[in-house]
């Protein structure tokens, strides 16, 4: 089984080709959780500077230089080093589309500026931020959430960068670099190059789909949040990492997520007698606390504990 990929390059709303792209885009996000897109976001040049300068020469500093990448909110928006057993580490960078969270970050590094990885950076933010847009509104607009609902919910969105890399494999995990997940994240877009490891898990469970690293496609998937909001039409994307070639792997993710202090709930248009509640509102830091507990680790589905209706209905009564 494959995902199907679909052609957003050179497509706005005024194109001829948008309405039956809308239509491909929202199928798969809801019968997958996630959508393959061919599309310009990322040219070769910046792909090549991306992922054959800045990534290598990031993650060779060493382990005290990359620690200060901290986050005044929370730990886990900062540095996340090797864990027993997971060869992973990863950079995450809040508020990215600032030019200054790009800066700041770059200066822990290169205390007197590195223009290239700066300007790299920034150009693929804008480039992925637009292509989120395209995919969020031709998602909504497919369930048939109205224009004023996706512009208010655009106000409680924020967005972040993860710079991934990961070791070679070791055998007795056969491939596995990252375990079976959701993200708590509305949606996360997801840049490979050359070395495949992005699976996502079919809806009824029965296999893992790969996702091959070409160069001209991002795969976005839905997190929890998104679920939330679209009130379960939009599954959170399960999926891991696995390298069967057993080779070290760099990807890059931007990641949009709620404002701190948001509270997130289904979109009026999506809840009817047909489609009853399935999520209580919920407030995002609580939320991601939770997430992050050793407690929700231990969980295969943490959003339906934290707030599902079914869940919650049933213990107050
Ligand atoms: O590296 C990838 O392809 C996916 C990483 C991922 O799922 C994550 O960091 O949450
Ligand atoms: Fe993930």
């Amino acid at each position: 089984m494959a995902i199907p990929k679909v052609d957003l390059c050179r497509l706005d709303p005024s194109s001829p080709g948008w309405a039956s792209a809308r239509a491909t885009v929202t199928v798969s996000m809801v019968e997958h959780g996630c959508v393959v897109v061919a599309c310009d976001a990322l040219g070769a040049e910046l792909r090549r500077a991306l992922f054959e300068r800045c990534m290598p020469e990031l993650f060779e500093f060493p382990a005290e230089t990359k620690q200060r990448n901290v986050s005044a909110d929370s730990a886990l928006r900062g540095y996340v080093g090797k864990l027993p057993g997971l060869d992973f580490e990863s950079f995450n960078v809040a508020e990215i589309t600032e030019p200054r969270s790009v800066r700041d970050f770059s200066s822990i590094f290169w205390p007197h500026g590195n223009p290239e990885f700066c300007d790299t950076v920034i150009s693929f933010v804008s480039n992925l931020l637009e292509l989120e847009h395209t995919v969020e509104k031709m998602t909504l607009e497919g369930l048939g959430v109205r224009e004023e609902t996706i512009a208010a919910h655009r106000q409680t969105l924020t967005h972040s960068l993860r710079l991934s890399h990961y070791g070679v494999p070791e055998e007795s995990k056969m491939g596995v670099t990252l375990p079976r997940h959701t993200d708590p994240s509305f949606t996360t877009a997801i840049v490979q190059h050359e070395v495949e490891g992005l699976e996502v898990q079919a809806k009824d469970g029965s296999c893992w789909i790969t996702i091959p690293p070409e160069a001209d496609t991002i795969t976005i998937i839905a997190g929890d949040l998104l679920t939330v909001v679209t009130n379960g039409r939009v599954p959170a994307c399960v999926h891991r990492v696995k390298t069967a070639s057993n080779r070290e792997r760099f990807s890059v993710l931007f990641t949009v997520v709620a404002k701190n202090g948001a509270v997130l709930s289904a979109m009026d248009e999506l809840v009817d007698p047909d489609h009853p509640l399935m999520y209580n509102p919920l407030k995002i830091d609580e939320y991601m606390l939770f997430r992050y507990s050793e407690e929700a680790f231990k969980l295969s589905d943490p959003l339906e504990e934290f707030c599902g209706v079914h869940k919650s209905g049933s213990s107050t009564e």
